[in-house]
C-alpha cells in the first residue's frame, strides 16, 4: 500500500493523521488526496458503501498506529483450524516468548485460559474455547475476533466491521464493551443506526473522499443516505 505523507502524531492531542496522503493497492489509487486527523478520546464510526475504501483507510491508519491499535479485522482473519481460545490467545503472541507461546499451543497457560475465559464469558463465548473456529458459527466467530483484539489491550480499537454478523441486539451489547475497554475507537460499519448511537463522530466516505466529517449528535439517519445512493 502507498502512501505519500504523514502527520506528528504528537501534536496537540492528535494520535494519526493523514494530510494530503495517497492511499493505494499497488497502482489502484483508493484517496489520491486524504486528508485527516485523529484525536486522542474519538470514538469514530466509519461509513460508506462496500468497496469505497473503509478497510484500505482502517489499515493505513492500523500501520500508523502500530502496537497502539488493538486490530479486529472481519472475522475471516482467524485460523479456522486452531480452537477459539487459541486464536484469542494470539492477540497477545508478541508479548510472550516463542518458548512460552509453543507450550500453550500444546497445554494452555492457566493464567492466559483464566484470563481468556472470564473474556470470552463477556462475550458470550463459554464452553466454546476448545472448539475449532471452524465449526463455530459467523457470530461466533466475529466474537472470537473482537475478543481477540480485546485481550491486545491497546489504548485504540480499530475495527473493521466487527458486528456485521451478529444480531443487532448483540451488536449493540458488543459495540458498548469494545467502547468501555478503549478510549478511542475507529469502527467501520454498515448499520447507521448502530453508528449513530454508539459514536461520537462519524466519518462518511463516498468516490475517494470524506464527504461527511461530523458529531454523530448533529446528525440523523437520513443525512446518511447520500452515502448510500448508487448512480
Ligand atoms: N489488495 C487489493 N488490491 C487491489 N485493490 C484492492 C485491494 N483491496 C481492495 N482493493 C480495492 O480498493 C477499493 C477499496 O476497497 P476496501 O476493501 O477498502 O473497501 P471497503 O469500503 O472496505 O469495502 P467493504 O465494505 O466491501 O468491506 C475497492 O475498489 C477494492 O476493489
Amino acid at each position: 500500500m502507498l502512501d505519500t505523507a504523514t502527520v506528528d502524531p504528537g501534536a496537540s492531542g492528535v494520535i494519526a493523521g493523514f494530510d494530503h496522503a495517497c492511499l493505494s493497492h499497488d497502482d489502484h489509487i483508493v484517496f489520491p488526496e486524504l486528508t485527516l486527523r485523529i484525536q486522542q478520546g474519538d470514538r469514530i464510526a466509519l461509513l460508506g458503501r462496500s468497496g469505497v475504501g473503509k478497510s484500505t483507510l482502517l489499515e493505513a491508519l492500523r500501520l500508523r498506529l502500530d502496537d497502539q491499535s488493538a486490530w479486529c479485522p472481519q472475522a475471516n482473519a482467524l485460523v479456522p483450524t486452531l480452537s477459539a481460545y487459541h486464536n484469542i490467545y494470539m492477540g497477545r503472541l508478541a508479548h510472550f516468548s516463542r518458548w512460552q507461546n509453543l507450550i500453550n499451543l500444546l497445554r494452555p497457560d492457566p493464567t492466559c485460559w483464566q484470563e481468556i475465559s472470564e473474556l470470552a464469558d463477556t462475550l458470550g463465548l463459554d464452553g466454546l474455547l476448545r472448539r475449532q473456529v471452524d465449526q463455530l458459527s459467523g457470530g461466533q466467530q466475529q466474537r472470537v475476533a473482537i475478543a481477540r483484539a480485546l485481550y491486545q489491550k491497546r489504548p485504540v480499537f480499530i475495527g473493521d466491521e466487527p458486528v456485521a454478523s451478529v444480531d443487532p441486539r448483540q451488536g449493540v451489547r458488543l459495540l458498548d464493551l469494545i467502547n468501555a475497554r478503549h478510549q478511542t475507537c475507529v469502527v467501520a460499519l454498515h448499520q447507521r443506526e448502530l453508528a449513530l448511537a454508539h459514536f461520537d463522530r462519524i466519518i462518511g466516505l463516498d468516490d475517494g473522499r470524506i464527504i461527511i466529517d461530523a458529531p454523530a449528535n448533529e446528525l440523523s439517519a437520513s443525512d446518511l443516505d447520500v452515502l448510500y445512493v448508487t448512480d
